[in-house]
């Protein structure tokens, strides 16, 4: 006999989904979208860019590898919920210290099993990321009327500034590098290391432990931290985090404390949100894509060398190339839809990417650009 259902995935649009509820119980309205790495799920639930996101994972076997601590990407998982096709695997793995299904329970996080990922990633290419609720009881119980109705009445990402929300609320010193065998993390080789404020919007900590690795001294600061502020680290190049939510509602903090910087001689270093608030206030502005982009086998091309890179991406919206003003070169394409993956300013240190250069999880050709941030600010030493 099937198992009564106990959980269920609601989109606005009223299909409903049934299936096995693991972790937390209780309900969360988000926006769906579908992930297609094969690694990485506890990095991609703890990455503070999907806050307010549930993330159908279309890998079949989430949970085989378990959750060891040094894997997370913040302190806790940050996305709302995970759909995935069945319930997780038991752990095979000597890296993980706990199973991913404890791991969610004790840290409040929702997910279902059992949900035909095909269908429902079909369903969000066509609509676009739906608005949903997912739910999970124990007992089976479900309004699945009422689920429909939050879910429609859900504002949306689109205006939302999450930023604020996950960034860390003091400044701090990151000094780790980059993980390695058997399990230490690395110091950077740099005798006279660079003095680099990171502002955190939602920072991603392998970005942290690549420019630290790469030969910086990292301050992280809050997002609200303004040009002052970050100028009285007498910083020798700025890092503009990723992070969740709307680029454009961090217009009154971000956006013109960036554009303040973008007047000092500053190597400026931006990677997904931070590129998308660049971009913003160099005068561009941004859109909301049909369901984004995330996974990791992402080929973008470097329109000024011709050489194609394999990406990680996560993003819902995208700087419009149309509008990047003179004197701002788009540097990056996406191949999959010719959308802008990267810029520079023309004559100045100050360049940015749409996608995940530190990886975590995915492919590391683009980490090149650290050594890039790197040698800016070397040049500006010298
Ligand atoms: N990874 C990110 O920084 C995401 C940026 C932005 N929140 C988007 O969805 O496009």
């Amino acid at each position: 006999m099937p198992q009564k259902p106990t959980a269920c995935l609601a989109l606005a649009d009223g299909t409903v989904f049934h299936g096995q509820g693991f972790g937390a119980v209780g309900e969360v309205v988000a926006e769906l979208v579908f992930n297609t790495a094969m690694t990485g799920y506890q990095e991609i639930m703890t990455d503070p860019s999907y806050a307010s996101q549930v993330v159908t994972f279309t890998f079949p076997h989430i949970g085989n590898t378990g959750v060891t601590e040094q894997d997370d990407e913040a302190p806790e998982p940050v996305a709302s919920g995970i759909v995935v096709k069945w319930d997780p695997t038991e752990p095979s793995n000597w890296r993980a210290s706990a199973d991913l299904v404890d791991w969610m329970t004790r840290r409040g996080r929702i997910g279902i099993g059992g949900v035909d990922t095909r269908r429902l990633t079909r369903a969000i290419r066509q609509q676009g990321s739906p608005h949903v609720v997912l739910a999970h009881d124990p007992q089976g119980n479900f309004d699945i009327a009422a689920m429909v109705a939050k879910a429609r009445d859900w504002q949306g990402i689109v205006g939302l500034d999450l930023a604020k929300e996950v960034s860390c609320r003091q400044s701090y010193r990151w000094d780790e590098g980059l993980w390695s065998w058997p399990g230490t993390f690395g110091q950077s080789e740099e005798k006279k290391p660079f003095r680099v404020v990171a502002v955190d919007y939602g920072a991603k900590r392998n970005i942290l432990r690549s420019l630290a690795q790469s030969g910086a001294e990292v301050t992280v600061l809050p997002a609200t931290a303004t040009a002052e502020e970050v100028l009285a680290h007498d910083p020798e190049g700025v890092f503009l985090s990723n992070g969740p939510g709307d680029p454009a509602a961090t217009g009154t903090y971000a956006v013109p404390m960036i554009r303040e910087l973008l007047d000092r001689d500053l190597p400026i270093f931006g990677i997904c949100l931070g590129h998308q608030m660049l971009a913003l206030a160099l005068g561009a502005s941004t859109i909301k894509m049909n369901h984004g982009h995330h996974g990791a086998n992402h080929p973008v091309k470097d329109v000024e060398t011709g050489k194609v890179e394999i990406t990680s991406m996560n993003h819902g919206f995208a700087v419009d190339a149309q509008t990047l003003p003179e004197g701002v070169i788009e540097t990056h394409v996406s191949l999959f839809d010719g959308s802008n993956c990267g810029l520079r300013v023309a004559e100045k240190p100050v360049f940015s990417v749409q996608y995940h250069p530190e990886a975590s999880p995915g492919p590391q050709d683009s980490t090149y650009l650290f050594e890039r941030f790197t040698e800016a600010m070397r040049a500006r030493r010298a």
